[in-house]
């Protein structure tokens, strides 16, 4: 009997909590050969021996940029899960995509894509009377602000109903009542939080409050898996958890 070939990949922020906890879970996976771990001061430019593996990235948005620049010419694919990205890192992942199969989500837990789905869902049957409050909790180490996951999650509730716009945070000197268009976003940092997200909607004598909580990072490093299996045999194209798991409700 003839087994399926192992997905050959890379993993770039090794030395990272994400990193560490990809290192560990890749080993683990039979379906997976790690064939290269890179972290600050490795040259990306080593990715280049392994041509047709995926480099599953979470580092910092210099990470992320320096691998969409190599990987066309090494033949690398891509699975990046760093959030808090400039805009000279997206168009290098749009660039590298024109190449070589990218995959990208500032969340990679089928949970947190699930949660996107029911805000859409819960947005569209509520109507406009329910006012939207997006609160995030993360570790003391996090630098970037609100989460990624936040960020997609307010995208999600902008398509959803028109006319919104983000308020970051609210400030003592502003002495006024929130705008219906508003979406309140608000980040709390500290302690070893690994990561929750909660989408207020409030209404007149009830509220809603839709809540994804992670409680380890292996969760992450799972769905990364995953999709580096799953773009090891995809055609060239920007990819995304809706590509991967579908965003229909049955
Ligand atoms: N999409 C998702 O599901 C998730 C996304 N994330 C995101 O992933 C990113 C990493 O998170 P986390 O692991 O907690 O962070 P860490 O700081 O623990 O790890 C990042 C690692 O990447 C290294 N690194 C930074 N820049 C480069 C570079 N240019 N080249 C190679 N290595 C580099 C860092 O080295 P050094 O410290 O020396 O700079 C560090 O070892 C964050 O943006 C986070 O928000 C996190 C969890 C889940
Ligand atoms: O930095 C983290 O830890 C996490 N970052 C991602 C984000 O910014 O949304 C995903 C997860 O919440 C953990």
């Amino acid at each position: 009997m003839t087994s399926a070939p192992r997905t050959r990949v890379a993993i770039v922020g090794s030395a990272g909590k994400m990193g560490q906890t990809l290192v560990r879970l890749a080993n683990e996976d039979p379906e997976c050969e790690l064939v290269a771990v890179l972290d600050q001061g490795d040259a990306m430019s080593a990715l280049a021996a392994f041509p047709g593996a995926v480099a599953i990235e979470f580092s910092s948005p210099a990470g992320t940029r320096a691998l969409a620049e190599i990987a066309p010419s090494a033949g690398v694919s891509i699975v990046s899960g760093t959030t808090g990205l400039d805009d000279v890192a997206v168009r290098a992942l749009d660039a590298a995509s024109r190449t070589v199969p990218v995959f990208t989500a500032a969340n990679m837990s089928i949970g947190v894509h699930v949660l996107g789905v029911l805000i859409e869902r819960a947005i569209a049957m509520l109507g406009p009377g329910f006012d939207m409050e997006l609160v995030e909790a993360h570790h003391r180490r996090k630098v970037d602000a609100p989460s990624g996951t936040a960020l997609k999650l307010a995208s999600i509730a902008q398509a959803a109903r028109a006319g919104t716009s983000l308020v970051h945070g609210r400030r003592p000197e502003v002495r006024e009542a929130r705008s219906p268009g508003d979406i309140g976003m608000h980040a709390i940092r500290g302690g070893d939080v690994i990561g929750d997200h909660t989408l207020y909607l409030l209404g007149d004598g009830e509220r809603l409050e839709l809540t994804h909580r992670a409680t380890n990072r292996d969760l992450f490093a799972r769905g990364a898996l995953r999709a580096a299996k799953w773009l090891a045999t995809q055609p060239p194209g920007h990819y995304g958890m809706e590509h991967l798991v579908g965003s229909a409700v049955p």
